[in-house]
């Protein structure tokens, strides 16, 4: 790294967090990786998706990314000079299984070998996601998460990366945001694979979370230890209980309940009653979804603010949510228009906590995207700093009120191919320059690497 400006946190007031607490950064593979087509990686939905006109920003599509695939050492040592303790990072189904069944691609394999060497040789722990929405086109072609063997195929996936990796990886989650798979990609149909057909995306959701669960039993059944899962949660603030009941229920308990207390939430299933009639539901189900975990993987943003309005037509991301209106909330906001409300972190472990108590926090994302400009070789990055100083404020209010959490990864390591918006949204604190691959820490980085050495604020 070029010379950078130090941040030297000041002793007094400093918010220390427990000892042990788990600092790292996250990242997705197909967000970060490129090499699309090489050694033998088959498509996934967001290659078609895509290069599906209209569905991307500017057309942009994961081809080469960050080029992560050949450029991962430097990557680690990036993560070295700043000191994490972990590295959240997904697998490639299609580079692993490129028609996504059958027998393991060994160039795929051989990928993630080197990767997870080079952490370890850096001293970082690896933290694996098996699913982060790459899901292998071949399995789409017949049917996706709608069609029941999707899960199937996705324990035999998780076997397969266990029986490779098991050895040196010991926390494992199985799916990144079920709620984004099953309701941005076949309710509104804004993320892959695109289909708008809000009736299937409850049997969507069901499917990812029986594969959650049958990954879980051959993951636990291969000897792993750390297995969990990582949810998008949000808080939803509203002067309608009503209204806040209803999207609570199709964001959060539609997940947490099934897979914490092997039960789907009463209200959701009868508000889903108009689009489906569950039988995809089947016996045993519940009980494989709720097979026990060791982690919660908490992705947290922002809140949402919600209201009661009569006529009000459903948000296409929550189906059944008819006379609820999304206001937007009277707040600061990222570049994303997203607010930033630090104290629905603190509310949301809280509850979590509360409501759903005994499995242990890890906070698997939080971050922000803003508009950020390389000058003399450095990123100011002043609001993205100070959204992260906030936010892990709020978790340390939230471990002082007894939340067993245990540790903070920043979203993202580097900026990445934000989905459907492509490169223009960036998320990372360090800056990738895609014409040339440069990579430059931002000063959110370097006041990162001080928070962790210090092991607090
Ligand atoms: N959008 N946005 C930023 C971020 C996205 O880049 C991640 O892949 C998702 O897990 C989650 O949505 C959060």
């Amino acid at each position: 790294m070029s010379a950078q400006k130090s941040y030297n946190l000041q002793d007094s007031g400093v918010l220390r967090f427990p000892e042990g607490f788990v600092w790292g950064a996250a990242t997705a593979a197909y967000q970060i990786e490129g090499a699309a087509r090489d050694d033998g990686r088959g498509p996934s939905i967001w290659d078609t998706f895509s290069r599906t006109p209209g569905k991307v920003h500017a057309g942009h599509t994961g081809d080469v990314a960050c080029d992560h695939y050949h450029r991962y050492p430097e990557d680690v040592r990036i993560m070295g000079d700043l000191g994490l303790h972990a590295y959240r990072f997904s697998i490639s189904w299609p580079r692993i299984q490129p028609d996504g069944a059958g027998p393991a691609n060994p160039r795929g394999l051989d990928f993630y070998d080197r990767l997870v060497d080079e952490l370890q040789g850096g001293g970082i722990t690896p933290i694996v996601t098996l699913y982060h929405w790459d899901l292998p086109q071949t399995l789409e072609d017949r049917g996706g998460w709608t069609n029941r063997e999707t899960a199937e195929r996705f324990a035999e996936y998780a076997a397969i990366m266990y029986s490779r990796l098991g050895d040196r990886v010991e926390t494992w989650t199985t799916l990144n945001e079920p709620w984004c798979s099953a309701f941005l990609g076949y309710a509104s149909g804004i993320h892959a694979p695109g289909r708008t057909e809000p009736e299937v995306s409850f049997a969507a959701a069901h499917h990812l979370l029986l594969g959650h669960g049958l990954a879980v039993q051959a993951l636990r059944a291969a000897g792993a230890s750390q297995i969990g899962i990582t949810l998008n949660l949000a808080p939803v603030l509203s002067d309608d209980a009503e209204a806040a009941s209803i999207v609570d229920g199709l964001q959060n308990r539609i997940f947490l309940d099934p897979v914490l207390r092997g039960e789907y939430p009463a209200d959701v299933v009868e508000r889903a009653g108009r689009f489906t009639d569950w039988s995809f539901v089947k016996d045993g189900d519940l009980e494989i979804i709720s097979q026990p975990i060791d982690l919660l993987g908490v992705n947290y943003y922002n809140p949402q603010t919600v209201t009661g309005r009569a006529g009000e037509p459903a948000n296409p991301v929550y189906p059944g949510s008819e006379g609820v209106a999304f206001p937007g909330a009277d707040a600061p906001k990222t570049a994303m228009g997203w607010p930033v409300q630090p104290f629905g972190l603190t509310d949301l472990l809280v509850r979590l906590s509360h409501d759903y108590p005994g499995t242990p926090l890890i906070i698997t994302e939080n971050g922000a995207a803003f508009d950020d400009v390389v000058e003399d070789g450095q990123v100011h990055d002043v609001g993205r700093l100070s959204y992260l100083d906030g936010h892990l404020r709020a978790a340390h209010a939230a471990i002082e009120a007894g939340v067993d959490l245990r540790g903070y990864l920043v979203w993202s390591l580097l900026d990445n191919f934000e989905w459907a918006e492509g490169y223009r949204k960036r998320f990372g604190v360090v800056h990738v320059d895609y014409n040339t691959q440069r990579r430059t820490p931002k000063d959110s980085a370097l006041w990162y690497r001080e928070v962790v050495r210090r092991n607090g604020l």
